[in-house]
């Protein structure tokens, strides 16, 4: 932690999660813990990369009563994938990398032939400088200019740097701040532990959402995390049973998610 203690407008219900899953199986695996957003990415190829769309159409018949999210890449691959979206995906979030101005940005968002149905969430990078990208307050702001309703904040770069190496505590109080007196839903994620979520809480840091691969994968030989190995299940319990336990709530097939806050 950079900062003893900060100050935010954190929204009065516990975050939700996300799970990022590669294929069917993990997606189930998920699904059975009662997570609240499936996210589908292949985590060996960076940060947003896209499953097979075969993938996500299986998930939109298999799992058609859940809150699924599609990660369509950056600029370079979102644009060719995005109409392969199924209409059940409730969300598709595209990586800012290389968008060095927020003309370039809402071009790219506008130009994402996505089905009506399906919510584009755009992402910030907390390490910015190495996806050659605006930073995540200057995202921020042209998602709310274009009235866009959520933000996710990610790293680009997946090397065990997290989220808050990147931004200090007190930055992304002001970020949570400046969302959340626009109405915009926050997720957080990038490489967060559950035990740093935790800490994040008590000094308010409480986003709408936390975003989750590697802490819910298992171990390699050396006990690192993987987040391109295997999903372990306890894992995902772990994570859940501690947001429910302060007061998470489910998204349900009938409610999806909860109008921002
Ligand atoms: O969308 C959230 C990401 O999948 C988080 O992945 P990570 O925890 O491995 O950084």
């Amino acid at each position: 932690m950079n900062q003893p203690s900060v100050t935010t407008a954190a929204p009065s219900s516990a975050p939700q999660l996300l799970i990022s899953v590669r294929d069917i199986h993990e997606a189930t695996l998920v699904a059975e813990a009662d997570v609240d957003v499936i996210d589908f990415k292949e985590p060996r190829r960076g940060a947003l990369a896209p499953v097979e769309p075969e993938i996500w159409s299986a998930a939109s018949t298999s799992l058609r009563d859940r809150s699924l999210s599609a990660a369509l890449g950056e600029s370079n691959t979102a644009s060719s994938i995005a109409a392969l979206v199924p209409n059940q995906f409730r969300f598709a979030k595209v990586g800012p990398s290389g968008m060095r101005s927020s003309g370039q940005l809402r071009r790219l968002w506008d130009s994402l032939p996505l089905p009506p149905t399906v919510e584009l969430v755009p992402v910030s990078y907390a390490d910015h400088e190495a996806a050659g990208c605006l930073a995540p307050a200057d995202v921020l702001a042209t998602a709310i200019e274009s009235g866009h309703k959520r933000l996710l904040i990610d790293t680009f770069i997946k090397n065990g740097r997290s989220l808050t190496d990147h931004l200090s505590n007190a930055h992304l109080a002001s970020l949570l701040n400046t969302a959340h007196n626009a109405g915009i839903w926050i997720a957080l994620a990038g490489s967060i532990q559950l035990p740093q979520a935790q800490r994040l809480h008590e000094i308010g840091i409480v986003p709408g959402c936390w975003g989750v691969r590697g802490d819910v994968c298992r171990s390699n030989e050396s006990g690192h995390l993987q987040r391109t190995g295997s999903l372990d299940p306890n894992r995902v319990l772990r994570w859940q049973r501690s947001l429910r336990l302060t007061g998470g709530f489910p998204i349900t097939a009938e409610s999806k998610l909860p109008a921002p806050r």
